[in-house]
């Protein structure tokens, strides 16, 4: 392994600016069952959109479906279309790897490869792309998407470590370094904080708030004070009755959608008289 060269990555290489994503009618499936139902959201680059809304109600169903890993679920599927820059990503024709390539993502649990360094935790999706070939610059790429993910100074001096012997909080962010390492245009993030404590939460969340300006982001909370600090925009999604289909029922800028919302269950919801 290489160490990376101590100079700023060249600014040329970062990726200057998200892409628009356009879902309309989505509804998934697990087997027989309907999980989500006609779900039409448009997702703005350079914005954050956050989904809320009562646990089952298909807000991690939505992001898997983006990003394709619906599709590594026995029985699952998606109808519908989801629109990326005109390229419709539930499409049989479009590859799953270069479309987890243009969509990274970030889970509710850190979850680093734990026998690699932190160095090789942030090039593995650089390596599996390049297939064995040498990634021009990986020293570069690696010490940007470190600094983007506000960790490198924390880090620079033990990039041989395991990623596995970081804090919790530090953990996270190597994951969104190793999702950013790669350049996508979309970040997803399910429940990105929920493993963290307060501090991390929050370098988590000023992290979130910087990135907005290269990356189109939905973020999934549970956190509605998580919602209301860090998104543009806000999607509401419930389960109208027990067994149906989840549903969008409302989106719309952030302050807007708490302050004054249209739908009675987005208020119920918001002012937790259900969920
Ligand atoms: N792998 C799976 N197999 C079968 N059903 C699933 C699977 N994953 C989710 N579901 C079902 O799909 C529905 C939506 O689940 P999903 O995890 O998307 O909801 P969510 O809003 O993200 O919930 P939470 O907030 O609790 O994480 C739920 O009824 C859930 O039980």
């Amino acid at each position: 392994m290489r160490q990376p060269a101590h100079r700023p990555a060249p600014a040329a290489t970062v990726n200057a600016g998200g892409a628009r994503l356009d879902i309309a009618n989505l509804s998934a499936y697990y087997g027989a069952r309907k999980a989500v139902q006609d779900v039409n959201l448009v997702v703005e680059p350079k914005q954050v959109t956050a989904m809320i809304g009562p646990s089952g109600c298909g807000k991690s169903t939505v992001l898997r479906c983006v990003n394709g890993m619906h599709q590594t679920i026995p029985g699952a599927r998606a109808e519908g279309a989801i629109d990326l820059d005109g390229v419709n990503v539930l499409s049989d024709q479009v590859d799953p790897v270069r479309l987890r390539r243009r969509i990274g993502m970030v889970f509710q649990r850190p979850n680093p490869f734990p026998t690699m360094s932190i160095y090789d935790n942030v090039a593995a999706g650089l390596r599996l792309g390049h297939r064995g070939r040498r990634t021009p610059d990986l020293d570069a790429i690696v010490e940007r998407a470190l600094r983007q993910a506000n960790l490198w100074h924390e880090v620079r001096d033990r990039l041989k470590a395991p990623g596995a012997g970081l804090s919790g909080g530090q953990q996270q962010r190597l994951c969104i370094a190793r999702a950013l390492a790669v350049q996508p245009e979309v970040l997803l993030m399910d429940e990105p904080c929920s493993a963290l404590d307060p501090i991390s939460t929050l370098a988590i969340e000023d992290l979130i708030f910087t990135l907005r300006e290269q990356y189109t982001i939905v973020i999934v909370t549970h956190n509605m004070q998580q919602a209301a600090r860090v998104s543009d925009v806000t999607a509401f999604l419930t389960v109208p009755a027990v067994g149906e289909p989840g549903r969008l029922v409302e989106v719309g800028p952030t302050s807007r959608l708490f302050s004054s919302p249209t739908q009675k269950a987005t208020e119920d919801y918001i002012t937790g008289k259900v969920g």
